[in-house]
């Protein structure tokens, strides 16, 4: 049982962008690619949710491949992305945007509700509810971008940079987000990130990326521990 992209070939028009990627996210697993600006993170997300097609290799999912599938069976299926720059319906409120989200859920439901989880842990997210989502904080309506996703109850995620344009703090507050998400609904999550620290520090195991190839793979620790990725994304010297 997992999400596999095997040997993954994509791009734009004529530039290939993603040279034979390959990686595997299983159930319950928080995953981290990281990578430079360029590396092709946001092609692979987009590819993965079907925005982009697949030139050759192959996606598949507990086995079965969905590289042809269209992007919203794949979301009925279970595959849900939350892409960079977050994009609510800037008009409807808080509590709709997530509302949106459970009609996504389709078949996908019983056991414990994940969302009442998330808003007993995040206050935040019910002080503003009746809120419209356009004059919510960057933070705050990546939060809710979070919830509205968890909410589709994903069998996998997809985390585009959730922590583009957010202050530190704010970030934190979205990782922490991000490790109860997995706590609390099992899917597996898939998570590009520049911030590379954070994302290795939050995940089991991770994928570097540069110029649209695997670069190095192993339990987020140890690539963390790394002496490449310790300078060429911790800042650290050496
Ligand atoms: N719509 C597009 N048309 C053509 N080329 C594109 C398009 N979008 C991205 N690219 C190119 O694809 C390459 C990979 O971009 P991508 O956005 O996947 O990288 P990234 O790792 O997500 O970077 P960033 O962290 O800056 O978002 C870049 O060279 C970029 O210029």
């Amino acid at each position: 049982m997992s999400l596999e992209v095997d040997r993954l070939e994509c791009g734009y028009d004529r530039a290939p962008i993603l040279h034979g990627v390959s990686l595997r996210v299983g159930p319950g697993e928080l995953v981290a690619v990281v990578g430079s600006n360029g590396a092709g993170k946001t092609t692979l997300v987009r590819t993965i949710a079907g925005l982009l097609t697949v030139r050759s290799g192959d996606l598949r999912v507990d086995g079965s491949s969905f590289a042809r599938t269209s992007a919203a069976r794949r979301a009925r299926s279970g595959i849900v992305m939350v892409p960079e720059g977050r994009r609510l319906f800037p008009q409807l409120t808080v509590g709709e945007n997530i509302e949106m989200g459970r009609r996504a859920a389709r078949g996908r439901t019983g056991g414990e509700d994940p969302v009442a989880a998330l808003l007993d842990a995040f206050p935040i997210l019910t002080e503003r509810w009746d809120q419209q989502a356009n004059l919510l904080s960057g933070g705050e309506q990546q939060m809710v971008a979070l919830t509205r996703a968890v909410a589709a109850r994903p069998r996998y995620l997809l985390l585009d940079e959730p922590s583009l344009g957010l202050s530190p703090l704010k970030t934190l507050e979205v990782f922490r987000l991000i490790e109860m998400i997995r706590e609390r609904t099992g899917a597996g999550i898939l998570l590009v990130e520049q911030m590379a620290d954070q994302a290795l520090q939050a995940a089991d195991r991770a994928y570097v990326l540069e110029l649209g190839r695997v670069s190095m793979e192993g339990p987020a620790a140890e690539v963390r521990a790394s002496d490449e990725v310790r300078r060429a994304y911790l800042g650290v010297a050496g």
